[in-house]
């Protein structure tokens, strides 16, 4: 299969240097010393065991036109970084194509073929006046849950921290027939290339629990510079994550989310991942922007839309959010 990976760091690096080591034909659009580094040295992934691999095959170019149309285009931006990308997109796709959406938070598809009473609604903090809905057709979206931690360590090379899962899942699933043709290949070259890649019956419900740690843990970590091992075995800290977990949780479910987990098993898994800074504190600490909206402010917007009080969740973001707007300010050129 033809795989375009639109996001060449850290999750997109892991990904797309496994696929074409499996023998998938991979291009990775990137930019800058990145696309440099992969265009002389192809990409390396340095494992958890302290082996490496060489994606020496592996293409990279910064036009999406030169890569044209794929079998499947993963990507693998930040949230905030998707509007930007979106006049070359459609470079990539053929009538077929698929889009794997393989971002933290909510994403701006979260409404579309749900079937819910928000129908095909947008979410404006993601996805401001629905331009990326507009760009991308709904029928060409698989959601995915990213699991794995890993870090771009250098232009071309990714260290893999922990992980190797990606969830799979038709947005109409719970509508109809959750392992269509193209989610079961799609599923099949991820697990070739080393992957776990279920397919599942309720994205929204699995992505809900992975956001479930995002929305607390990723802002309280960009303003107490803490590692989740250092947040939940804070009682005051573990207190505050478990009562925005709980705000959370009430809007899902009116949404018709299911947690298959509680607030404190979910807690334990965190603070099992140890002593790990959140993408956001990664993020704070090289001054780059913050995921802000897709894991809290979307969140926030939720909790309006079904009249859901919020307000631990709103006192954080609100924190988070000066941080950021500090923080870009001070990173303004002079
Ligand atoms: N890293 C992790 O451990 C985890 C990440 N995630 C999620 O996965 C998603 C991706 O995260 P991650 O891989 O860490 O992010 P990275 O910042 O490592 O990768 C994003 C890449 O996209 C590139 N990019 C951004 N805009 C453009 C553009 N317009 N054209 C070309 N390239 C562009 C960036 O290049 P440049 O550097 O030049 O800006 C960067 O290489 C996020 O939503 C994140 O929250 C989820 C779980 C864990
Ligand atoms: C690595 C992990 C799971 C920690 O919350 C994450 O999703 C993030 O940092 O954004």
């Amino acid at each position: 299969m033809k795989f375009a990976v639109v996001g060449a760091g850290a999750i997109g690096g892991l990904l797309g240097s496994r696929l074409s080591l499996a023998g998938e034909e991979v291009v990775f659009i990137a930019r800058n010393q990145n696309l440099a580094a992969i265009q002389r040295n192809g990409f390396r992934l340095l494992l958890e065991d302290g082996s490496e691999l060489h994606a020496r095959q592996a293409r990279a170019v910064q036009s999406m036109a030169e890569a044209g149309p794929q079998d499947v285009v993963l990507l693998t931006l930040k949230a905030h970084q998707v509007s930007e990308v979106l006049p070359d997109l459609r470079a990539l796709f053929g009538p077929q194509t698929l889009l794997v959406s393989m971002i933290n938070g909510l994403p701006w598809w979260y409404f579309q073929k749900s079937g819910g009473a928000y129908e095909g609604r947008s979410l404006e903090s993601v996805d401001p006046g629905g331009l990326i809905a507009s760009q991308i057709e709904a029928e060409r979206i698989i959601g995915s849950v990213v699991y794995p931690a890993a870090e771009l360590i250098e232009p071309g090379v990714v260290r893999l921290i922990e992980g190797n899962r990606f969830s799979l899942g038709e947005l109409d699933a719970s509508l109809g027939n959750p392992r269509t043709p193209r989610i079961e290949a799609l599923s099949q070259a991820l697990m070739r290339a080393g992957f776990k890649a279920p397919v599942s019956k309720d994205i929204r419900s699995e992505l809900w629990v992975k956001l479930w740690g995002n929305l607390c843990f990723n802002p309280i970590s960009a303003l107490s510079h803490a590692t989740l091992e250092d947040i939940c075995r804070f009682g005051p800290t573990r207190e505050l994550a478990a009562a925005m977990m709980a705000e959370a949780q009430t809007l899902a479910e009116k949404l018709g989310v299911t947690f298959k987990v509680s607030i404190e098993q979910r807690i334990a898994g965190a603070e099992a991942v140890g002593a790990h800074k959140t993408s956001m504190l990664q993020d704070l600490e090289r001054g780059r922007a913050l995921e802000l909206e897709a894991l809290v402010g979307s969140v926030l917007e939720l909790g309006r839309i079904t009249n859901t009080p919020t307000p631990h969740i709103g006192a954080i973001y609100a924190v988070t959010a000066l941080l950021a707007q500090t923080q870009a300010s001070l990173n303004k050129p002079r």
